[in-house]
């Protein structure tokens, strides 16, 4: 993105992860400002990425075409209405809250080229995936200066519905934690087992890496993988038949609709 400049509201995990892939793609660190309440973490975040982080969030703004707000859903409406006299017209606004709908955005914002999307943690190693959604006032410059922003940090699909965010919050903003409750239980469980719990680790993060990897890279799909690992009466059916007497499935789709369910909630709570 070499001409565009970029200011982030609010220098926390996910500013930090999207300004850390910015710069490893060869975004200039003076293309790129932020702001942040705190100082420890204004010093930190200067240090580490080479930027200016303000204080104030309406200097951190001047002179930038994408503006993109990455403070927490609860401080989005105050953040957003005592930035509001700030904004010159054509900023692309970039929103990575959960829950913020651009209906909000444009009620606190005034009407503005909006992008709403939902990124994940992977992204501080370049290995996030995000959907998007722009209003009707984005234009296809700022759309292509909004993908780029995201696929400096991993893939960036676009979404024709704003209400799928939902569901995108429920499969890969929070899912990053599914893989960490099952890595965090398969240890537990190995251990019980008699395992050293390093030795546990180990064997449990490898098989979660070659899995992943293996499902990205085959040609076939992961039900196909699976039954590949799963011998007739062998130990993977014993396992499979555990999961799934357990409603394994319909746990992990009771999970998910919470997750879209708590998004659509904040947008009611925290919405106009
Ligand atoms: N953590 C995650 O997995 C994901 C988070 N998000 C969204 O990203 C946003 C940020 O989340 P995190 O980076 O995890 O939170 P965070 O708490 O690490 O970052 C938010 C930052 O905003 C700063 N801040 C607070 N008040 C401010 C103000 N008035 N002006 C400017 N900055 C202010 C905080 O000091 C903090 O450094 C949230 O809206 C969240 O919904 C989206 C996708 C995934
Ligand atoms: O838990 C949350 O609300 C945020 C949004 C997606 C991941 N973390």
């Amino acid at each position: 993105m070499p001409s565009t400049r970029i200011a982030f509201i609010g220098a926390g995990n996910m500013a930090a992860s999207l300004i850390g892939g910015l710069r490893a793609q060869g975004v200039a660190a003076d293309a790129i400002r932020a702001s942040e309440p705190y100082a420890e973490q204004r010093a930190k975040v200067a240090a580490e990425h080479g930027i200016e982080v303000f204080a104030d969030n309406a200097e951190a703004i001047q002179g930038a075409d994408v503006i993109v707000l990455a403070v927490k859903p609860q401080v989005m409406k105050a953040v957003c209405q005592a930035l509001a006299p700030s904004l010159s017209g054509n900023q692309l606004i970039v929103s990575i809250a959960a829950g913020i709908t651009c209906a909000s955005l444009e009620q606190w914002l005034g009407v503005q080229p909006l992008v709403r999307c939902m990124p994940n943690t992977p992204a501080l190693l370049r290995q996030g995936v995000s959907g998007l959604y722009a209003n009707a006032q984005v234009s296809a410059a700022q759309r292509t200066q909004a993908e780029q922003l995201l696929s400096a940090v991993g893939l960036a699909l676009w979404l024709e519905q704003e209400q799928l965010i939902d569901a995108v919050t429920a499969v890969s903003g929070s899912g990053p934690a599914y893989f960490f409750l099952l890595i965090e239980a398969m240890t537990a469980a190995g251990e019980q087992l008699g395992l050293p719990r390093a030795t546990a680790a180990q064997l449990t993060l490898q098989t979660a890496l070659g899995a992943a990897r293996m499902a990205v890279e085959s040609d076939v799909d992961a039900a196909e993988l699976r039954r590949r690992v799963t011998s007739p009466a062998g130990t993977t059916e014993a396992a499979i038949k555990t999961f799934q007497a357990g409603g394994f499935e319909k746990l992990v789709q009771q999970a998910l609709d919470a997750a879209a369910n708590r998004s659509a909630e904040l947008a009611e709570q925290l919405g106009q």
